[in-house]
């Protein structure tokens, strides 16, 4: 396979936390490094009001009347799809609802890698310094829980509008999204201002992008994040492998993977197969695609080695490099 992966991006956070602010700076960003960004948009409303803010020149798919999550999860694959063949962006960047609920939202996102060569790079939680404190001093309830569930997948959290809360209050709020989200990283900021590196420099340890221009081409290895955070791993096989050897290691994941899903080839079945493994089970479905699928397969979880499954797979596909 000669194309390259696009990196995705989910931004997440709950109504009004700066969400969109950070994205045109995203943007700003992108396009003076002289990369060809794309947006998709999702809107609870029926109205894309945040697209209006974005610079019309950027490819922008909106989803809108839903959240990516539930009512219309199964159209992001899709239009991720046609948004990654139609503009073949170096970057993808998705801004959720508010409201979504964030594994949800990896878990559409990592379907869709199973139609293109996409790929997950790091999710970014928004957080609104006041509303979280306030949240914090009520200690429940459901947007709450929403909140922290938002913060725990984050690969980075940008604790936003501390212009709004004191000294005090900040270093309390970094504390607690500290022990939620021991792994991810933390930034705090006024107008989600922010270098956009640390979005960048996020590890990950499957590369297939050789890009030149790729946001990804000089983070080759930063092992020591590879198993600390909810994460998700893309890997594109590059041959059939043994149908044995590979229901064995799904039965010998570790743990920390608790989602696995992929379109694979067996060398010793006449079929390709959609495959799904969660909780320890798993599943597979013969398929005919009606068009060029490639086979690929999905992690999601929590402190598990990215490299080790990587090359358990390069070597069930008969990859030697
Ligand atoms: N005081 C203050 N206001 C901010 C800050 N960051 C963003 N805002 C304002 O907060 C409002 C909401 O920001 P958005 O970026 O639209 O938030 P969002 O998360 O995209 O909002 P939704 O799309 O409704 O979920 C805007 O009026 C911003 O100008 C900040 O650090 N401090």
């Amino acid at each position: 396979m000669t194309d390259r992966t696009i990196p995705v991006y989910v931004l997440t956070g709950f109504l009004g936390s700066g969400k969109t602010t950070l994205l045109r700076r995203l943007l700003d960003d992108a396009k003076s490094r002289g990369w060809k960004p794309a947006v998709l948009m999702n809107e609870v409303g029926e109205v894309n009001l945040d697209g209006i803010m974005v610079d019309a020149s950027v490819p922008m798919a909106e989803m809108l009347g839903g959240c990516i999550c539930c009512t219309i999860r199964g159209d992001l694959g899709v239009e991720l799809t046609n948004l990654a063949k139609e503009h073949k962006p170096d970057v993808i960047w998705i801004e959720s609802t508010g409201v979504a609920q964030p594994l949800e939202i990896l878990d559409a996102v990592t379907e869709a890698s199973m139609y293109g060569k996409l790929e997950l790079r790091g999710v970014v939680t928004l957080v609104d310094a006041r509303h979280l404190l306030d949240r914090l001093r009520i200690g429940s309830g459901k947007t709450f829980r929403l909140m922290q569930d938002q913060i725990r997948v984050a690969s980075l959290v940008v604790l936003n509008k501390t212009d709004l809360v004191g000294e005090p209050e900040k270093a309390e709020l970094q504390e607690r999204i500290a022990e939620w989200n021991p792994a991810g990283n933390i930034v705090s900021t006024v107008n989600a201002e922010l270098d956009p590196r640390i979005i960048y420099d996020e590890p990950a340890a499957n590369f297939e992008t050789g890009h030149p221009h790729g946001p990804h081409d000089h983070m080759e290895s930063h092992p020591h994040h590879d198993h600390d955070h909810v994460h998700v791993f893309t890997h594109y096989l590059h041959g059939a492998m043994d149908s044995h050897a590979f229901e064995r290691f799904l039965r010998e994941l570790p743990e920390g993977v608790y989602r696995a899903k992929g379109i694979v080839t067996f060398r010793d079945t006449a079929n390709r197969y959609l495959f799904q493994y969660a909780y320890r089970e798993t599943d597979f479905l013969p398929i005919r695609p009606q068009k060029t699928v490639h086979d690929v397969a999905v992690f999601i979880g929590e402190d598990f080695s990215k490299a080790d499954i990587g090359s358990k797979l390069e070597k069930l596909s008969g990859r030697t490099e």
